[in-house]
């Protein structure tokens, strides 16, 4: 049995987190509540795309080891491992074909256009489905408290050119 308690999200929920996976590509995310998240994507094929509200599953899988799981409006589903105490993540993202083929498509603040993103995952094509199965380096972690909205709230193009040294 583990002796702790897989339903405590306390270590986790308020957690900022900037990380780069082994093939360059540099994400933040911050663990908004229990079941929400933000992100934005500094690099890589989606480079500039931000989410806010994105509801997850959110898990506690070991004493310092969280599992955060969604499906988004484009179609891409994405499950990702937090080990806070080896600074340790590891992402697997499941693209549908059509954001491999046009990945610019995605590339916006997605709350602004949900009912396009829609359209595009039912027009497809959706499949031959591209993994992206990655560990990444944490780079960066704070506390910054539940629901707050300040935390990412503007693109990557937009941040300050030391970011996140700008933070500390
Ligand atoms: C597609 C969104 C996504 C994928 C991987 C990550 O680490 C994210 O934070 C977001």
């Amino acid at each position: 049995m583990s002796n702790f308690d897989k339903h405590d999200l306390s270590g986790f929920v308020g957690k900022h987190l900037v990380y780069t996976y082994d093939n360059g590509w540099n994400y933040e995310i911050y663990v908004k509540n229990d079941n929400t998240l933000d992100y934005r994507i500094h690099s890589g094929i989606v480079a500039n795309r931000w989410v806010k509200d994105q509801q997850a599953y959110i898990v506690r899988v070991g004493e310092s080891v969280y599992k955060i799981s969604w499906t988004e409006p484009t179609g891409t589903d994405v499950s990702l491992i937090v080990n806070l105490g080896d600074k340790l993540f590891h992402g697997t993202i499941f693209f549908p074909r059509w954001v491999i083929n046009n990945p610019e498509k995605t590339v916006c603040f997605q709350n602004d256009h949900i009912p396009l993103m829609n359209s595009y995952r039912d027009a497809g094509p959706a499949y031959p489905t591209e993994v992206i199965d990655e560990f990444a380096t944490i780079t960066f972690v704070r506390d910054c408290g539940a629901n707050n909205d300040s935390v990412i709230d503007c693109a990557a193009s937009e941040l300050p050119k030391d970011f996140p040294a700008n933070l500390r």
